[in-house]
């Protein structure tokens, strides 16, 4: 089997399509355990977070997680640019992403965020439309391999006319709007048993869903 680095020290193997079974209980309660246990040694260590920001096409990840990564002064890491090139090539022809694509990606952007933090940066933010359960389950497996680290995500939330109108306007760029249907059919939100997901109204300007952002990303900072 193919095993992917995470970090230097943790080999995490790639979940095979539909069979990835996260213990998220017993990994979240292994987590509070070892962080208690931190306190006690090394009382002041601050909190590293890597801000996925998540949503189907056109939601506004790039526009958002720029602005967040400036704001907050952390490095940011581009999800679309870390795509393979057969996956750009099947999504400029309008063929959304199976499973099986994605998996690759998903671990590339993972294994990013999980680099810059053994670099030094005291977090990241990182764009990845993160559309399913798995997917997200996937790359919280970061923050429980490693005592520090906390993965939170800002989904961005819109209906799907909407962003077809706004990945219509936007150019240069491999999505069209034909795809974003099969986004939100792929698309499954984020609910209450998420609790690491703030969710962000994305209706009103861009400069209204920045701020926004931000506000509830200050708001978790010390979580
Ligand atoms: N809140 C907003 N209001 C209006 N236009 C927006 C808003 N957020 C993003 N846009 C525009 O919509 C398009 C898609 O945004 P983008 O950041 O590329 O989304 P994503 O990275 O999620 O695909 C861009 O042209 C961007 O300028
Ligand atoms: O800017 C966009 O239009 C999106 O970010 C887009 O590129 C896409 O959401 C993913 O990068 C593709 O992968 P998924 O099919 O997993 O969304």
């Amino acid at each position: 089997m193919h095993r992917y680095t995470l970090r230097s020290s943790v080999q995490v193997p790639l979940p095979k399509m539909d069979t990835l079974s996260l213990d998220l209980d017993a990994a979240l309660a292994r987590r509070t355990s070892l962080r208690s246990k931190q306190h006690t040694v090394k009382a002041a260590a601050p909190l590293r977070h890597i801000w996925v920001v998540t949503g189907p096409a056109g939601c506004g990840k790039s526009s958002v997680a720029a602005y967040l990564a400036q704001a907050l002064d952390l490095p940011y890491i581009e999800g679309d640019d870390y795509h393979p090139p057969e996956n750009v090539k099947k999504m400029s022809n309008g063929i959304p992403l199976t499973d099986e694509d994605r998996w690759g990606w998903l671990d590339t952007l993972r294994q990013k965020a999980s680099e810059e933090l053994e670099a030094g940066a005291m977090g990241c933010v990182v764009t990845c439309s993160a559309l399913k359960r798995r997917y997200r389950d996937f790359i919280r497996q970061v923050g429980q391999a490693e005592v520090g680290i906390v993965v939170r995500f800002v989904y961005l939330r819109a209906d799907v006319e909407l962003l077809i109108q706004r990945v219509k306007a936007r150019k240069n760029h491999f999505m069209k709007d034909d795809m974003v249907r099969s986004q939100f059919v792929a698309l499954e939100e984020p609910d209450s048993s998420e609790p690491d997901v703030v969710s962000v109204d994305v209706s009103g300007s861009l400069q209204e869903v920045q701020k926004d952002a931000l506000r509830e990303i200050k708001a978790r900072m010390s979580d």
